[in-house]
């Protein structure tokens, strides 16, 4: 299979893992930010995670410098019109991708001013290149759950105009659903469908609280319900779709090495899975590449793909119409 050509969804992308390097470099030069280099092969050296990182946390340090020049609203705006340019260019048909407001309001820009440029990014994008998107917003999980209700207010104004979910993200703790739950049960009140990244270092238990207390109808990651019988079954029972993100699984220590990936024995046992970048600088990776490490190293087949295929389009927070024509592609 030519995986470049094949028709592809990506569920689970980072506006801030995912910004060219040579942007990075460009903007810093504009707006006169310091960075480490302006040699766009040792920026690349700075942003991409090491496939030997030892755990999320090292992998999140690598996110500090791309959010140095994601703090005005052309440049936020620019980024997102990239990263769609990227993956149309790789024949990516419809792409979620999320951000964390909060993150961006350093130099005085409100919490709409970023959604609005994220926005215009991604339907500029969609004007010109053959894709379809939606944003997701991240709560970062490290701050508090007010700060989360921040993110579900201001985000609200934009639903049905670009935004349709809301996430936790960052670090990750042990029964950290509980502190959200809150903030994510007005979320769903409000008409925003809900992933939650779980189950990504070690604490299966996780997935099965952000599903039980928070309503979670994806997972982000969920590598770890094989640690958790209970976790395990109820993704299984409910249908719950993990958005698996390989090459990101090794850097974090999700998985020791690739080819221990849970991900195809969780296929063949029905688990609903998606193949996705997490985030295509810091994991210096395309859903080209992820397809090709996926189908590479497993007995995988054509139907697999289409099965896989299916699962994005299904489990995709787009309108009917976008999935009608999604699914048409295969
Ligand atoms: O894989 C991840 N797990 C948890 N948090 C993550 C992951 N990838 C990126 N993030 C965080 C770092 C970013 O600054 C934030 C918003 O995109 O989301
Ligand atoms: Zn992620």
């Amino acid at each position: 299979m030519n995986y470049s050509k094949m028709p592809k969804i990506e569920l689970h992308c980072h506006l801030d893992g995912s910004v060219r390097p040579e942007t990075i470099i460009d903007l810093a030069k504009k707006d006169g930010i310091h960075i480490p280099s302006f040699d766009r092969e040792e920026m690349r050296g700075e942003l991409i995670a090491p496939l030997d990182c030892e755990s999320l946390d090292e992998y999140l340090e690598k996110f500090s410098i791309p959010n140095d020049v994601m703090q005005s609203k052309e440049n936020l705006k620019r980024i997102t019109f990239e990263l769609y340019e990227d993956a149309s260019g790789e024949n990516v048909k419809y792409m979620e991708v999320r951000f964390a407001p909060l993150l961006h309001t350093r130099k005085g820009l409100s919490v709409e001013e970023i959604i609005e440029s994220v926005i215009e990014g991604m339907k500029e994008a969609e004007e010109q290149f053959d894709i379809k998107g939606n944003i997701i917003l991240c709560c970062m999980r490290t701050m508090s759950p007010e700060s989360a209700f921040e993110v579900v207010e201001k985000g609200k104004n934009f639903l049905g105009k670009g935004v349709v979910a809301i996430d936790l993200c960052a670090s990750e703790e042990e029964g950290f659903c509980r502190e959200f739950i809150e903030p994510i049960a007005l979320a769903r009140e409000y008409g925003y469908r809900v992933t939650i990244h779980a189950g990504e270092t070690g604490i299966g238990r996780n997935v099965l609280e952000a599903v039980e207390w928070l309503g979670a109808e994806r997972i982000g990651h969920g590598v770890y319900i094989t640690d958790c019988p209970e976790a395990y079954q109820v993704v299984k029972e409910k249908g719950i779709v993990l958005e698996i993100c390989p090459t990101s699984n090794v850097q974090t220590k999700a998985v020791e090495e690739f080819r221990d990936h849970p991900l195809y024995d969780f296929h063949r046992d029905g688990i609903k899975i998606t193949i996705n970048t997490d985030n295509r600088t810091v994991s210096d990776t395309t859903m080209t590449k992820e397809c090709e490490l996926v189908w590479g190293e497993f007995a995988m087949n054509e139907e697999d793909y289409r099965a896989i295929y299916m699962n994005s389009v299904e489990a995709a927070f787009a309108s009917d119409e976008v999935k009608a024509g999604l699914r048409r592609y295969l």
